[in-house]
C-alpha cells in the first residue's frame, strides 16, 4: 500500500496533538518508564498486537523498566499518517 511521507509543515502542525511525543532525528519519539520489567514488557506486548492490527511497526528499545519508541514509515522514507495513528493508539494503551 502506498503511503505518503508528511511534509515538515504537516508534522509540525500535528505534533501538538501528541504532547508526549517529539521529533527526534527525523522520527516520532517517546520514552516511557514503568514500575518494573513486567509492566514494561506487558505494555510492549499490547503495542505489538496493535502494531499487527495496523500493519505498522515501531522501532524500540527496552532496558528493564524503560521503553523508548521511535516511529517512522520505512515505505515512505519519513513520517506518515500511520506513525501518528500508531502513536495515538500507543498512548491509549497506557494504564
Ligand atoms: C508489507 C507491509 O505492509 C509493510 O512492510 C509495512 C509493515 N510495517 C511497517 N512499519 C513501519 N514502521 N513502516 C513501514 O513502512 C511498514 N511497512
Amino acid at each position: 500500500m502506498a503511503v505518503d511521507r508528511l511534509s515538515d509543515d504537516d508534522i509540525k502542525a500535528r505534533l501538538p496533538g501528541l504532547p508526549e511525543w517529539s521529533l527526534r532525528d527525523g522520527v516520532l519519539y517517546r520514552a516511557f518508564r514503568f514500575s518494573d520489567f513486567s509492566e514494561a514488557f506487558g505494555f510492549m506486548a499490547r503495542v505489538a498486537l496493535e502494531a499487527e492490527r495496523l500493519d505498522h511497526h515501531p522501532e524500540w528499545q527496552n532496558v528493564y523498566n524503560q521503553v523508548q519508541i521511535s516511529l517512522t514509515t520505512h515505505d515512505a522514507g519519513g513520517i506518515s499518517d500511520r506513525d501518528f495513528e500508531l502513536a495515538q493508539r500507543i498512548d491509549a494503551l497506557l494504564p
